[in-house]
């Protein structure tokens, strides 16, 4: 199979084989901001997404952009993050646009509409299933015959997510059941070793997949695990929770803190990807 016919999991694998599998988040906090000396404006989260990508395109496995960072700044923020996902595309590194997205399925064509088509276009974003993972099969059909893939929200990082995400317990839970869902859409509409939808699945969760009966070993699909960094998660959580699945590490904060000067961004991405083996 040459490049061209490779599906969204497939490259984006390669790239993390030849690269190491680090993620790097481009979240322009306001806090980043003002330690980079730049505006809480529509052009300093511009100025902070263009430089980040300068810096780390070298290195980066993916570029995952935040998009409620841009989107505070309202229209001017937008039109700044199409900069910034045209900088990433002229780099060559793939795109996770982070928008978690999850809707009835008519709107999601919309939200298709705007974010794996037209001067938003990500190779890939993520997607929340609370109404039902199938509201979101026509949506991954559309990525799937584009060559772009999806994240699909499983097990997050952030504490609270427990308390949804766990439901059903052992064998039954929410988790569970989004995971097979979308195992199922590998094997259906890319069958293969490596599918184009991905999972996210936190490095911070523990012990709890084990415990909820889920064996992450599984998946024909890439894990994306944000919770390095900033939110506590180490290289050793993310080989304790994924043992040898295909995992894709998400820090923003503890390397976007080393800016604004490129070495220290680029000692922030080498440490990260130190610390998960890359
Ligand atoms: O989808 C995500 O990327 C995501 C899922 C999740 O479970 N937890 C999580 O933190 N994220 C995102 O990953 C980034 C984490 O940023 P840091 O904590 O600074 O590394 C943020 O943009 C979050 O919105």
């Amino acid at each position: 199979m040459d490049g061209g016919e490779m599906n969204f999991g497939e490259r984006l694998a390669l790239r993390m084989d030849d690269l190491g599998p680090v993620a790097v988040g481009i979240d322009p906090h306001a806090g980043l901001l003002d330690s980079w000396g730049l505006p809480d404006t529509a052009a300093g989260v511009r100025e902070f997404g263009l430089r980040t990508v300068d810096a780390l395109w070298e290195r980066a496995a993916a570029f995952k952009p935040q998009s409620a960072f841009f989107e505070r700044h309202a229209a001017a923020g937008v039109a700044a993050l199409e900069d910034v996902m045209e900088h990433c595309r002229q780099s060559g590194v793939p795109t996770i646009l982070d928008v978690k997205r999850g809707d009835i399925g008519s709107t999601m064509d919309g939200y298709a509409d705007a974010y794996l088509s037209g001067p938003l276009r990500a190779d890939a974003i993520t997607i929340s299933p609370y109404l039902g993972p199938g509201s979101l099969e026509a949506t991954a059909r559309r990525a799937a015959a584009g060559g772009q893939g999806l994240f699909v929200l499983a097990l997050t990082s952030n504490p609270e997510g427990a308390q949804l995400q766990h439901v059903g317990g052992k064998g039954a839970s929410v988790a569970g059941e989004v995971i097979r869902s979308v195992s199922a859409w590998n094997q259906a509409l890319a069958p293969g070793e490596v599918g184009p939808f991905g999972l996210v699945v936190g490095a911070t969760i523990g012990g709890a997949a084990r415990e909820l009966g889920i064996d992450l070993g599984g998946f024909p699909g890439i894990y994306l695990a944000p919770g390095v960094g900033a939110q506590g998660a180490s290289g050793s959580d993310v080989r304790e929770v994924f043992g040898n699945a295909r995992v894709l590490a998400s820090a923003s904060r503890s390397i976007l803190g080393g800016g604004p000067s490129e070495e220290g961004l680029r000692q922030g991405l080498a440490r990260t990807l130190d610390s998960v083996g890359g």
